[in-house]
């Protein structure tokens, strides 16, 4: 047979193949558990346009809140999905050594570089115990291989040599979260640590000469502060690379999250006007106001009277987490809650967004938006434990903003809802977007009526 004759047979077959998926699809002869050939379990996805959160919340619905999903075949897609609790505790709690965001997490999110966000570990949040983890780690991975091999063979080290790699892997992990792998037993050398003590050598020597002949010197790029100035650029590259994942992983952190949050909360409040108007009460009653007061700007301290607009808030992030999916994968095999078997190097996502839809978690009214089930008999806020209430994710990589942001919405949700009235604009369309935060795709577009 001619290579175009085979070319043309494999395009009849596949067009046949997903003509016939596609009929089946709009006839609705299948379920989103269908493993189809070819396309695996993403028929709904190509063949219709279901927004994938909601593809996710049907399917672990169907599906008892596991599922083992294949992508197309060609594709190589693999994964657990799961909203269920006892899944999310056990990955993220108690067997969370076995899961890390892995390698696949790196090259996907590659715009966020080595920054917090795709870093292993948390290395901000209790100060002490992170001191204790990474000083033991470092010991344990680092120093003490190195001095044993040294005893065994019988050679000397440089002991001064050694605690400096150790004190500047040790210091990388607390400022930038990062690991130089200096502290490896054939000791590499560190560019940006021989940078350091180049600089600091230039510098003693500014002491002890007159300032024009160190001027000249490091204008003609001779001596050491020739070797300054080379030293000068590695460091700049240094931090410069660690500055911009920084701040494009703290952008991406404190902006979208909270704006998506946003978002979500005014439409929500919008459309409820009811809750509107017990928002309303509730800043009456804390800050004494009648309606046409002035926004009197309380402290951050006086937010914590804000019970019903906690309340309100949660539920927004509960039905439309801005974080609507996270993803970890196995490091060994394993066996999870649900009995669902993971491969060393599986993939999992966590479903946020189901898990908020979940009516075993959290009732038969778990689509409606109710700030009351946040607030218990006493009037106190109700602590919901993160496996089940998975906006800010559970566990060693759990959000670190989680208070700055429930405090910044607080503050700028009680201040727009005390002066301002909104209607969203008619006709307006208020769908999701497809990324990794749930935004809104066409924005909100609403008219603003003043109240003050
Ligand atoms: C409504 C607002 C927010 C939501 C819903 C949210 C959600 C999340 C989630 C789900 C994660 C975990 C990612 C993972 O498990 O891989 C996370 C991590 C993180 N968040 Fe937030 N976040 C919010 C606001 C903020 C703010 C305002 C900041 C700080 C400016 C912040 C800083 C961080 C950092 C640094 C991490 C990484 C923690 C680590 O890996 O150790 N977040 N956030």
């Amino acid at each position: 047979m001619s290579t175009l004759a085979i070319l043309s047979a494999t395009f009849l077959s596949l067009s046949l193949s997903l003509s016939l998926i596609w009929i089946l699809f709009r006839s609705k002869i299948t379920s989103p558990l269908t493993k189809w050939p070819l396309v695996g379990h993403f028929a709904p996805l190509i063949f219709s346009n279901i927004e994938i959160n909601d593809y996710a919340a049907s399917l672990l619905g169907l599906s008892g809140h596991t599922a083992d999903l294949k992508g197309p075949s060609f594709t190589g897609i693999e994964f657990v999905l799961t909203s269920d609790p006892e899944n999310i505790h056990y990955i993220c709690g108690s067997n969370a050594s076995n899961y890390y965001r892995g390698e696949q997490y790196k090259d996907v999110f590659e715009i966020w570089g080595d920054g917090i966000l795709v870093a292993e570990s948390q290395w901000w949040n209790g100060f002490m115990s992170l001191v204790e983890n990474a000083t033991n780690r470092m010991l344990n991975d680092g120093l003490l291989p190195i001095l044993d091999r040294a005893a065994e063979l019988g050679f000397w080290v440089d002991m001064q040599d050694l605690s400096r790699r150790f004190t500047l892997e040790l210091t990388c992990k607390f400022l930038l979260g990062i690991d130089l792998d200096s502290l490896s037993v054939d000791l590499p050398e560190v560019p940006f640590s021989k940078a350091i003590e180049d600089m600091e050598e230039a510098i003693f020597y500014r002491h002890l000469k007159p300032l024009r002949l160190w001027k000249l010197q490091r204008w003609l790029g001779i001596g050491v502060e020739g070797k300054s100035t080379k030293a000068k650029a590695i460091l700049d590259e240094f931090v410069y690379r660690f500055l911009q994942d920084s701040v494009v992983n703290m952008l991406t952190a404190g902006r979208d999250t909270t704006s998506v949050a946003f978002a979500w909360f005014f439409w929500l409040v919008s459309t409820h006007p009811s809750i509107e108007g017990k928002l309303r009460q509730e800043l009456k009653e804390a800050f004494h106001l009648k309606e046409g007061d002035k926004w009197p700007y309380p402290s951050y301290q006086a937010m914590s009277k804000l019970v019903y607009l906690h309340g309100a808030l949660c539920e927004a992030l509960r039905l439309y987490p801005p974080a609507p999916f996270n993803r970890r994968t196995a490091i060994g095999p394993d066996t999870l809650p649900s009995g669902h078997r993971v491969d060393k190097g599986k993939e999992i996502i966590i479903s946020t967004y189901t898990l908020g839809r979940t009516e075993s978690v959290w009732g038969a009214d778990c689509l409606e938006f109710k700030p009351q089930r946040w607030i218990s008999d006493k009037g106190g806020i109700v602590h919901v434990t993160s496996n089940k209430f998975n906006a800010f994710s559970a566990g060693a990589n759990q959000c670190l903003g989680k208070e700055l942001a429930m405090l910044e919405m607080k503050m700028v949700a009680a201040a727009v809802v005390w002066n301002y009235h909104f209607e969203v604009v008619e006709g307006h369309s208020v769908d999701a977007d497809s990324s990794i935060m749930y935004y809104m795709k066409h924005g909100l577009k609403v008219h603003v009526a003043k109240k003050v």
